[in-house]
């Protein structure tokens, strides 16, 4: 039983792709064949071919990893943004392998897999932080909402038809103000993101900074603003517009009432990443936006 084992590893899977769902075979009988134990969600395990041995939880919280060493995510960056939910407050690292579209966030790739196994066995990764941001709505000088996100915080509007009039303020100061489609509030992290969309700066993952990234601002300057991580960011949603909503991660949404206040800092408790490659960001961000480097000739040794 896995209870026994003295290792123990945590296994999430987009089990709506088949692709995930054979991955998710053969690392578990790899992760059982050396010895580690595999701890699964229950409602997954229905749609997962597993041996009897697997544990299986009913709940996706921080607890449910109490004793395992990793959290291995076999799906997309909408997987390994579900996972970061539960994972980020137990400080167990996710090892993500891209069985999505794009799969930005994951160290390995579905052909990986042997290998995946082999170093996680080996204990052969190291792990590395992502800021994560804090973010606190307020409405007349009262806390109404409270959330975290590893990519961004946006406010957006929510009729289609209507701008959302917004203030921003950066450490206290108002910067300008504007219509627009929304605001993303990004970490790193999130700048290939949204925040990339709505035409802000690729921020390179060691670089510590937060991002205020306008989205369509009916306005003569709008550009993408770039922060200390120490500063401290707020939109406020003027009062007389409709409300707009804000999303944390395009995972967990909430109404802004008319005259909210959307503030975000660098969030106290960081998102763990394993690292199986000394890849470099560079090579990542080349590999997974299909860039045209043809031509390179690089220095000269
Ligand atoms: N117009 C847009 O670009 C837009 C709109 C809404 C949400 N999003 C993003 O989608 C994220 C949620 O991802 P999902 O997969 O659950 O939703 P999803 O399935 O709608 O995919 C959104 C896309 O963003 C990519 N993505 C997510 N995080 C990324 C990152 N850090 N770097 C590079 N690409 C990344 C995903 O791989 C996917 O291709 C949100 O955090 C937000 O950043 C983007
Ligand atoms: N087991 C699951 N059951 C239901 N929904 C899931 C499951 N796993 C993932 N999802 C959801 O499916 C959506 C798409 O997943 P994911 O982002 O991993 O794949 P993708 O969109 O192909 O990859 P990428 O985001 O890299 O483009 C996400 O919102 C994710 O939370």
């Amino acid at each position: 039983m896995t209870e026994n084992r003295a290792r123990t590893v945590f296994l999430l899977a987009h089990t709506g792709r088949p692709a995930a769902v054979r991955s998710a075979e053969l690392v578990v009988k790899g992760l059982l064949r050396s010895g580690l134990g595999v701890r699964v969600l229950e409602a997954e395990a229905r749609d997962l071919p597993l041996p009897e041995e697997v544990e299986l939880v009913k709940e996706a919280t921080p607890q449910c990893l109490d004793g395992c060493e990793l959290l291995i995510v076999l799906g997309g960056d909408g997987t390994l943004l579900r996972g970061a939910e539960f994972a980020r407050a137990s400080g167990v690292p996710m090892l993500g392998v891209n069985l999505g579209r794009v799969g930005f966030l994951a160290e390995a790739e579905r052909d990986d897999l042997d290998k995946v196994v082999d170093r996680v066995v080996t204990k052969a990764y190291e792990v590395e932080e992502r800021m994560t941001v804090d973010v606190v709505v307020h409405r007349n000088g009262d806390i109404v909402h409270t959330d975290w996100a590893l990519n961004e915080a946006a406010v957006q509007k929510v009729s289609a038809e209507r701008m959302l009039e917004v203030v921003l303020e950066i450490d206290g100061r108002p910067v300008t103000g504007f219509g627009c489609d929304g605001i993303v509030l990004s970490t790193p992290t999130g700048s290939t993101a949204y925040a990339f969309s709505a035409g802000g700066p690729v921020v390179w993952p060691e670089v510590e900074a937060l991002l205020m990234v306008p989205i369509s601002a009916h306005a003569l300057f709008a550009k993408p603003l770039v922060t200390s991580p120490d500063s401290v960011l707020a939109v406020e949603v003027l009062p007389h517009i409709p409300p707009g909503v804000l999303w944390c991660d395009g995972r967990r949404t909430v109404e802004l009432p008319a005259g909210a206040r959307v503030e975000v800092r660098r969030g106290a408790v960081p998102v763990r990443l394993a690292r199986l490659h000394h890849a470099s960001f560079t090579d990542r961000l080349v590999a997974k936006f299909a860039l045209p480097v043809s031509g390179w000739r690089g220095a000269p040794h």
